[in-house]
């Protein structure tokens, strides 16, 4: 028998089960192209039998398949690790951002309709021809996508569902080219700890150094970890040459927006990035302006402070200067002679303190502090990944229930946490 042509072994992977239905299907019809919503899935005619009882929606247009963050409906489970999809706006923003920045190819993270608009692009539009691979937890997405654009994937363990084969497409991705022109944007479930992430992109940023050459020991990978303002200490711990951009990515479905004076809704998530904040331009229109002092683009409201030296608000707001506490502060905050520091007016100054219970700061909590040894809290937080069981979550997801990595008090804690930002 002859030797298969090179590459062959390849292709036979890529037409399993899920593609071959997938390519049967956009040979239908449009009348028999049917998608059911109630189990979230293509359906092909000898299917229909079993699913006369379901919502199921026809005509499904090949624009519809190209956009199956659009289709399928988001998971809501758990609040603080709902799908939060986002908005346009914000989607448009990251993709031309990606192109100005000059990367070929996207390593999408947990960010499906990032991917989607990525390819969308692409298909469109000869010029940007930016390449993605997704890896995300839900496997809705495998009917639309063939093997070598969407692995199955948990972000908290670092584990591909499909083993050996899906973890050679991630690493031949992360070193084509020699590693060249690859970023890697994650937007992982707010409810998730920072720290099993961080040992997981290390160990992706890892596969992309091995493609490096030598000479290149000193580069990193690009990186945008979008995720809530308030972890920025926690981010920056483990990942220090990271810095967090003003920018305010919006969400279609995002339940922790609050209204701002302007009527604006706010979000509380922001970009943590290596690269260079004075190559990100954030769009003037919506309000970001170049704060030449600083060398970045910062939100209006944002003020440089002289005394500081930088533009020093967190969260969007106008921040003020305490000459007692040498920093600027939220505009909520006053100074109290009894504690000697700036807080919240309605504190208890005797009683239990506000605040950090190991160095006293008022801006986070003792479990967010970076006094405590960081290895021993890593290492606290890969033993308990590894009691958690990755076929359990397989299965959650593909009943399309709870994706649930914490355990219920430590969540509860966050969300106060969470609260407490938001209110403050
Ligand atoms: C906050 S949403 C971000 C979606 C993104 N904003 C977008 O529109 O493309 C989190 C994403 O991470 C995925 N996800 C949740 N848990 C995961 C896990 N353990 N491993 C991999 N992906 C996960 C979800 O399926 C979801 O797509
Ligand atoms: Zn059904
Ligand atoms: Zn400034
Ligand atoms: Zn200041
Ligand atoms: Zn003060
Ligand atoms: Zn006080």
């Amino acid at each position: 028998m002859p030797a298969p042509p090179v590459g062959i072994e390849k292709i036979v992977i890529f037409f399993n089960g899920k593609m071959k239905r997938y390519l049967k299907f956009i040979e239908l019809p449009l009348s028999e192209r049917k998608f059911c919503q109630s189990c979230q899935q293509l359906l092909l005619p000898e299917d229909w039998e079993g699913h006369q009882e379901h919502r199921v929606m026809g005509d499904v247009s090949t624009t519809q398949l190209r956009r199956p963050s659009r289709l399928l409906s988001p998971l809501e489970n758990k609040k603080t690790n709902a799908q939060y999809l986002f908005a346009d706006r914000s989607c448009q923003f990251l993709v031309d951002l990606l192109s100005t920045l000059g990367f070929r190819r996207v390593l999408c993270v947990g960010t499906p309709r990032l991917h989607e608009l990525i390819r969308l692009k692409a298909s469109g539009d000869e010029k940007s021809n930016i390449k993605s691979l997704l890896l995300d937890i839900d496997y809705r997405y495998s009917q639309f996508y063939m093997e070598d654009s969407f692995c199955h994937y948990n972000m908290f363990n670092h584990h591909f569902f499909d083993g050996e084969a899906a973890l050679e497409v991630c690493r031949t991705f992360l070193q084509d080219d020699k590693g060249e022109g690859v970023i890697m944007v994650t937007d992982p479930p707010f409810g998730g700890l920072v720290e099993p992430l961080a040992v997981t992109f290390k160990k992706l940023i890892a596969m992309w150094k091995k493609g490096q050459s030598q000479d290149n020991t000193h580069e990193e990978l690009p990186i945008f970890w979008i995720f809530p303002y308030f972890f920025e200490s926690r981010i920056c711990q483990f990942f220090p040459s990271f810095r967090m951009l003003d920018y305010q990515v919006d969400y279609d479905n995002h339940a922790l927006y609050k209204h701002g004076k302007t009527g604006r809704k706010q979000s509380p998530v922001r970009i943590f990035t290596n690269i260079p904040p004075s190559r990100i331009a954030l769009p003037v229109e919506e309000g970001y302006r170049f704060c030449p002092l600083c060398e970045r683009y910062v939100s209006l409201e944002n003020q440089h402070c002289e005394h500081c030296g930088s533009c020093t608000s967190k969260d969007s707001r106008k921040w003020n200067h305490c000459f007692l506490c040498k920093k600027c502060v939220k505009p909520s905050w006053v100074h109290c002679s009894t504690c000697g520091r700036c807080a919240l007016p309605d504190h208890s100054c005797e009683g239990p303190r506000d605040g950090c219970f190991v160095c006293g700061e008022l801006d986070h909590k003792r479990s967010a502090c970076p006094k405590i040894s960081a290895s021993r809290k890593a290492n606290k937080a890969v033993r308990k990944q590894k009691q958690r069981k990755s076929n359990k979550m397989k299965m959650e997801t593909a009943k399309g229930q709870s994706m649930n990595h914490t355990s219920v008090p430590k969540k509860k804690k966050r969300r106060e946490r969470v609260h407490q930002y938001l209110s403050s």
